[in-house]
């Protein structure tokens, strides 16, 4: 019989009561208004009330049983989504990619590669035509796929991959091969056993001549009886930290045959004849890459959402320690310094989110661009969606388990579903680019930009402010307004771009390669793409807060926004504090009031942390936590998770008698 009260929890209903706006108002800020609400409460609706599996059923299976599962989970989402006839999101991206869908598959989706990459794969690289074949069997999941791009040896450094798909004149095919074990495609997504086609990008040759990189169409498993093709092996990389329902391939291929329309040909072609076409940009074969950076800043900054919500709603819930002796024990969330674990995490996964809104409509600029042969803009493109996707992936695994920690011991359980957000957010900082490569192709971009600043050049919007903060070497005035701190992170990006340009100017002209002083200025260039990408973040937050957008909003709303935006630009100055006061020397008494903001805005957030949290509007099956969920029952779900464990299945298990009993007779 289930021990949860059918009532909110008295303390949860009080923050509710007491707050000063209603979560209602917040959540239709938050998701784009009150249309696009209603479409994720609707997909809400259809598909996850409708679940009937047991949500908590996962952590207790086995890498297989979870795989299994997945699979039907999928199917089931799949049909309903077929049914509803929905296509988009409420953000305006795929449905598919959409992270409204967390609870359906909360051991991660087995085709998710395919569902939110290989698509969109198919569109950007293939011509018209192809997507009509692949894509849209893609779609209608007559066909399963994944993009095998990583190999065993070479994940980061793309110029390195091995497989090769040489040209045959006679019979109008490439031929595919893994030559090496280096060379074994390995990680992708869904292709242990999930797909039966993929997207394989190889060195293409044409009379063993290398013309550098495309992407194929590979059928890898039969049609029919989903049974490896010949000279395919293809399997499972074994169990992962995370991820267990999502299968995770390698895959070698030998002498492998797919007909020449299998390359993707929108913007490098090979003809019958075998004349090989090259594409305008070469990085346009990275440009899926770039879409899905894009994707993990928006699936990450709502992860980090959910981490927050726990977190949040289980300290209004959990009472320990009086501040004052001999009063109750207070909410922890009462404790000054817990209000310092959870509100700077809600303050990062709002401008996270705010940042992912920008970088979405740079992203369909830039798209709509190249399919008119405009190719100005994805330098800048590249740069901010590497930026972004670092920033949020490193700021979220780093908050998220600072959010654990806010939950004590019962953070720990795996029904807290707090691990499983890490273990998600943490590849993230690894997969579709590994952070520290991503940051340095952004300090390679802030070199280049520098370099037109000091020649008077126009430079890209992003980066637009390294033209004034080059002339202007420190602030004139500090009132410490907001729009102050946002000009002296960019006046010490500024000044950390020029001190590392000037640093690789000297290595060069030591004698130093352009690669090899690259190298040596590594650290300093990472450290100023991280800089120049918090100046992105906090520019876009105090934009939204005070610019136009505040208008329609009501004063109520806006000082709640004000109060995360308060927190988030205090908490970032005193972070890069080290680099500030090197471009600006701020008093003892300056710094002091900066702490004391600090503290004032933890307080000023603190009776609407809550409600915030509600706004986020996160179905409880998304959220898949016995500390999270919105009634609050926090200790009756716990309790019931120990009681269902397989080990309290039966009171004294078989090992006990086989093993320990015999041995502690022995000792006897
Ligand atoms: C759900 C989870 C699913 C996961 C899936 C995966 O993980 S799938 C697997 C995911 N795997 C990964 O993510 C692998 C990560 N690795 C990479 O993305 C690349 O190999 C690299 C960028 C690290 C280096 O590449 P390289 O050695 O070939 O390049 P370079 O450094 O010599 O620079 C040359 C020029 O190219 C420019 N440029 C570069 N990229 C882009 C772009 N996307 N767009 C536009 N431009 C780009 C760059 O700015 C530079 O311009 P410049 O200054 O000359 O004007
Ligand atoms: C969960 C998960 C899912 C994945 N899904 C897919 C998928 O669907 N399809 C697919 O193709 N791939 C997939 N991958 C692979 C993923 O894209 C790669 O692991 C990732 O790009 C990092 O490459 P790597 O493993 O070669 O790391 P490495 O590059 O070997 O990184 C190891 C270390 O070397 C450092 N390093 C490497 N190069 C440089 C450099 N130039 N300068 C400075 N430091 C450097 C890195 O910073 C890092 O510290 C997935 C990976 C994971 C973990």
């Amino acid at each position: 019989m289930s021990l949860l009260p059918k009532t909110v929890n008295p303390d949860l209903q009080k923050e509710r009561d007491n707050a000063s706006i209603k979560a209602e108002e917040f959540a239709v800020w938050w998701h784009g208004g009150k249309d696009r609400l209603k479409i994720k409460r609707d997909l809400e609706l259809h598909i996850l009330d409708d679940l009937d599996e047991d949500i908590y059923r996962f952590p207790n299976l086995s890498h297989e049983e979870i795989y299994n599962a997945a699979i039907k989970d999928f199917i089931k989402l799949a049909k309903k989504i077929q049914e509803l006839k929905v296509e988009r999101n409420y953000d305006g991206t795929d449905i598919w990619p959409s992270s409204v869908l967390w609870g359906a598959m909360p051991a991660g989706n087995p085709l998710a590669v395919h569902c939110g990459m290989v698509i969109e794969c198919i569109r950007i690289q293939g011509t018209d035509e192809q997507f009509e074949k692949f894509g849209k069997a893609c779609q209608s999941f007559s066909m399963t796929s994944a993009y095998a791009q990583t190999e065993l040896g070479h994940g980061t450094f793309i110029r390195g991959l091995e497989t090769r798909a040489d040209f045959d004149h006679h019979t109008d095919e490439f031929v595919l091969n893994t030559p090496t074990i280096s060379s074994y495609k390995w990680w992708p997504g869904g292709m242990g056993q999930s797909a039966n086609h993929c997207i394989v990008p190889a060195n293409l040759y044409i009379d063993n001549v290398c013309k550098g990189l495309a992407m194929f169409v590979v059928p890898i498993r039969d049609m029919e009886t989903h049974a490896p093709l010949p000279g395919v092996d293809v399997g499972d990389i074994g169990k992962r930290m995370g991820f267990a329902g999502v299968n995770n391939g390698y895959l070698g291929l030998k002498n492998v045959r797919i007909p020449r329309t299998n390359m993707l040909m929108r913007h490098s072609q090979v003809h019958r004849d075998g004349t090989f076409v090259q594409s305008p940009v070469s990085v346009l074969t990275y440009f899926t890459m770039v879409y899905i950076r894009c994707l993990i800043v928006r699936n990450v900054a709502t992860q980090l959402s959910m981490a927050a919500t726990i977190a949040t709603r289980y300290s209004a819930v959990r009472r320990q320690s009086p501040i004052n002796p001999n009063e109750p024990e207070v909410q922890i969330i009462d404790h000054l310094t817990q209000q310092k674990k959870l509100f700077p995490e809600m303050a990062n996964s709002i401008a996270y989110k705010l940042a992912f809104t920008k970088l979405y409509q740079l992203y369909e600029t830039t798209s709509q661009d190249i399919k008119h042969g405009e190719f100005s803009r994805l330098p800048e493109m590249h740069s901010l969606s590497c930026i972004l996707k670092v920033l949020c992936t490193s700021t979220t695994m780093a908050g998220v388990d600072i959010l654990r920690l806010a939950c004590g011991g019962h953070g720990y359980l795996s029904s807290s579903n707090i691990g499983n957000i890490y273990l998600d957010v943490g590849a993230s900082c690894t997969y579709e680019g590994e952070n520290t490569v991503l940051l340095l192709q952004v300090g390679r971009f802030l070199m280049k930009s520098y370099r037109s600043a000091l020649a008077g050049k126009k430079l890209a919007p992003t980066v637009a402010y390294l033209q004034n903060a080059v002339k202007e070497k420190s602030l004139c005035h500090w009132t410490g307004s907001w729009e102050d701190l946002l000009k002296i992170l960019q006046i010490a990006t500024a000044h950390k771009t020029h001190i590392t340009y000037e640093n690789l100017m000297a290595r060069l002209k030591a004698g130093q390669t352009e690669a090899e002083a690259a190298n040596n200025t590594g650290i300093e260039l990472t450290q100023a793409a991280e800089l120049h990408g918090i100046c992105f973040v906090a520019a876009t937050f105090l934009e939204e807060v005070t610019g136009p957008h505040s208008k329609p909003r009501s004063p109520a709303l806006n000082k709640v926004l004000g109060n995360l935006l308060e927190l988030f630009m205090i908490s970032t100055v005193l972070k890069y504090m080290h680099e500030v006061l090197r471009v600006h020397k701020l008093s003892e008494a300056e710094i002091r009031s900066l702490q004391t903001r600090l503290e004032d805005s933890l307080k000023a957030v603190r009776p609407d942390a809550v409600v915030i949290c509600d706004g986020f509007d996160h179905h409880d099956r998304n959220l898949f936590s016995t500390l999270g969920s919105y009634d609050g029952n926090v200790y009756e779900r716990i309790f019931e998770e120990a009681k269902r464990c397989p080990l309290n299945k039966q009171p004294v298990p078989e090992v006990i008698h086989t093993h320990l009993k015999p041995f502690m007779k022995s000792n006897l």
